[in-house]
This record gives structure tokens, sequence and C-alpha cells, in this order.
């Protein structure tokens, strides 16, 4: 928890609580559903929490962004952006059942009151969202294809809405086509060994309808 109050200095009683509480939370889902490895259980905050929030560094989403985490897996991006801003709606999607009922018991644990979520293919979500995030569930051209269309009309943050990805290793090549891609190091926010290779792609995308 340390960790997370190093680089989020300024987090309120409720929110120091949420991000310490997650922590129990996981180890007693964990131990029934296996859903983080048991090394990454131990690094929670550094390998899954930490990691989650470089997307908070990239954009400060205003209150009434709604946001849709695609793949969350056990719940992540979504379950800490959820905590970081509670004055956002969070729509958390993953094609496997049984890791859901992990985050169902995580958000319900927490009390977190702007998280849905949902079992199903993205490809069978039909709402629209400010911002789509999402971490390690395809490749770029996989990924935009998916959930281009889903993108608000209204738009709350001029011209930044669309994908915000965490990915690691070298992009340039899956990335060459996009022109409006913008790639920040994780190291530049937050200085752990851990992020030496892991990037936030930020992909604006104007909704064209
Ligand atoms: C490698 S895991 C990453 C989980 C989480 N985002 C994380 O970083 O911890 C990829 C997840 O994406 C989900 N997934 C893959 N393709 C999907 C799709 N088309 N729609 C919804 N979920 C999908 C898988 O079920 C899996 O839980």
């Amino acid at each position: 928890m340390e960790l997370i109050l190093k680089y989020f200095p300024k987090l309120t009683d409720d929110q120091i609580d949420k991000f310490t509480r997650l922590e129990g939370l996981y180890q007693d889902w964990n131990l029934k559903i296996n859903v983080v490895s048991r090394k990454d259980i131990d690094e929670l905050y550094l390998r899954h929490v930490l990691h989650s929030l470089a997307i908070a560094k990239v954009i400060d989403f205003k209150p009434g962004t709604n946001i849709l985490d695609v793949g969350t897996g056990g719940g992540f991006p979504g379950i800490p952006l959820a905590i970081l801003f509670p004055e956002c709606s969070f729509h958390l999607v993953d094609s496997i059942a049984k890791k859901l009922k992990v985050v169902d018991e995580v958000v319900e644990g927490l009390g977190l009151e702007n998280v849905k979520t949902t079992n199903k293919r993205v490809e069978d979500i039909h709402g629209t969202y400010d911002f789509i995030v999402s971490r390690a569930v395809a490749a770029m051209p996989t990924f935009v294809h998916w959930v281009k269309g889903k993108i608000a009309k209204k738009q709350n943050h001029e011209l930044k809405n669309g994908i915000i990805y965490l990915k690691g290793g070298d992009l340039t090549e899956e990335l060459q086509n996009y022109k409006t891609v913008r790639i920040y190091n994780i190291t530049d926010f937050f200085q752990e060994d851990f992020f030496e290779t892991k990037k936030v792609v930020h992909l604006p995308m104007k909704y064209k309808g």
C-alpha cells in the first residue's frame, strides 16, 4: 500500500481503505479460484494495482466519464481505476465467467458502486464509452477492430477519447499504422524496475458519426 501512496499521495481515507482491503479480498478469492498467480499475489500492488494506475498518469478522467475495461480478467486495470475515480463509471467485461466471479466478489467486498461487470465477448457488447482501457488482451489491430464502434459520440475529453492500452516490449511495428498514437514509458511515472519495458499506449479515436 505504501507503494501506491508514494505515487498517489493525495488519496482520500476511503480510497486508502479500499486499496488496503483489496489485497485481503484477492488473497481469499485466489485460494478458491486461482485467477492471479502466486507470485503476482505477493506483488499485487506493484504488478497489478500500480500498473493499472499508470493509465491515470496519462489521462485524468473527469467526473461522469464512462469507461469500458475489455478482457478485465481478475479486474485489471478496471478495479484500481474505479477506486481512484469514484465519480466515473466502469464496465468490466470478460468472456470467462470464473474470472468475473472474483471481480464481482471484490466489487461487492469493497462496496464499489461505480462498477458493473458483464460476462461476454467484447464483440457482443453494444454500448458506447468515452474511453476503452485494457491490458494484455489482443494485438492492437484486432483490438481496434473490436472496439472502434464503441467510442461515445458525445465526448467529454476533447480529442483524447479512445483507447488506453497497457502493453510491453517494442511496439513500433504493431503501431506503425496509427498516426495519432502516443506511447508513454511507465518508468517515466513510476521508478520501479518492474516497469522497465512496459508502456501505456494512448490511441485517441474521434467518433466519425
Ligand atoms: C491475459 S488476460 C489479461 C487479464 C487482465 N486484463 C490483466 O491484465 O490482468 C486476457 C483476458 O482477456 C479475456 N478476453 C480475450 N478475448 C476477449 C474478448 N474478445 N472479449 C472479452 N474478453 C476477452 C480473456 O478471457 C482473459 O481474461
